[in-house]
């Protein structure tokens, strides 16, 4: 439910992530604290910063940095990781390949998917079956990403904790059969600097699943999320911190009551500009409904939308490379 608000607030949630292996966090007025400033954004935004999460800054410029070098490298060199169906549509995309609502996105990116393995989910995981192509060049890229990978899982995973307990459930509604055994994705992106045509970097989307956290260049402002009234509401960098959105599996699980806000990228400066979005996801083959606890505060407006995670993403990944 993206309500009118005019900028988006930023969460400094260390108090949830230090008791985050306590059962009993709810009965910490700290974590209440972050819990109620959690459910605010959710509900009005669907957006939020988060600082005090851990994740040590070099780490952030860091994977931002060897992003930023893997772009420059020649198109020969990008072109050896190329994104294709045969490796389950991890790889590299040349500027303009992926496609949103009908046009072709300035940005070239590297998409990773936690790996599926021939038959693991049937019929429904077979476009995604396949493993990650990892570049070369530069040296060190792949250990430094799922070093990156890996805290981002655990991050995301106890913002919703704290999500949940918004939601009026348990710390733990999102283990087990819904997000217990998560899927990820992981898309790393350089949009060129202003070139006079088309300046759309991403064109309006939502995301697909629970939680993205979004590392984003410190100096240029370029991302824009979208209010109720349907005005571009600009989120620009704060250092050191991550920009996180509900996709669209959580605003099922939620009734509705939290928006996947619809956001986009328009880089309207000289400089190119970089981002590493990691999207933390549900099981892949979870069907999402809403939570039984969440009913209650939707007051009757039963929307009870029901989806199936890897369907939906298949959906969406079949689509992002076709021009209607
Ligand atoms: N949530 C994700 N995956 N974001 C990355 C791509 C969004 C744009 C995509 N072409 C689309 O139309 O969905
Ligand atoms: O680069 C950004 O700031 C946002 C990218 C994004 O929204 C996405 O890839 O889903
Ligand atoms: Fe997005």
């Amino acid at each position: 439910m993206a309500m009118d608000f005019s900028s988006i607030p930023i969460i400094d949630i260390s108090p949830l992530l230090a008791k985050s292996d306590d059962p009993k966090m709810a009965d910490d007025p700290a974590v209440l604290d972050v819990v109620t400033q959690l459910d605010k954004a959710c509900t009005e935004a669907g957006f939020f910063y988060v600082k005090g999460h851990g994740i040590p800054d070099n780490l952030l410029k860091g994977v931002r940095d060897i992003t930023r070098r893997f772009f420059e490298l020649p198109y020969e060199e990008k072109a050896k990781i190329k994104m294709t169906p045969a490796t389950g549509y991890r790889g590299y995309e040349k500027i303009g390949e992926n496609i949103t609502q009908g046009a072709p996105d300035m940005q070239e990116a590297i998409d990773f998917y936690r790996e599926v393995s021939k038959g693991m989910y049937g019929d429904l995981g077979k476009v995604m079956e396949g493993y990650n192509q990892w570049p070369q060049n530069p040296p060190k890229f792949r250990i430094l990403m799922e070093e990156y990978i890996s805290l981002c899982k655990d991050l995301a995973k106890k913002i919703m904790c704290g999500i949940a307990l918004a939601l009026g459930g348990s710390p733990y509604e999102f283990e087990g059969d819904r997000a217990g055994d998560p899927f990820w994705y992981m898309r790393i992106i350089g949009y060129p600097g202003l070139s006079g045509e088309n300046d759309i970097g991403c064109g309006a989307h939502t995301d697909y699943g629970l939680l993205t956290l979004l590392n984003q260049d410190d100096d240029i402002n370029a991302l824009q999320v979208r209010n109720l009234s349907g005005e571009w509401i600009s989120a620009p960098p704060v250092p050191g911190t991550f920009v996180c959105n509900i996709g669209d599996m959580l605003k099922i699980y939620s009734n509705g009551l939290y928006e996947s806000t619809l956001h986009r990228v328009i880089n309207n400066s000289s400089k190119y500009r970089v981002s590493v979005v990691y999207f933390y996801e549900t099981n892949f083959d979870t069907v999402v409904e809403p939570l039984d606890t969440y009913k209650t505060r939707t007051k009757g407006d039963k929307k009870f939308e029901r989806a199936v995670y890897g369907e939906h993403l298949v959906k969406k990944v079949l689509t992002n490379f076709v021009e209607e």
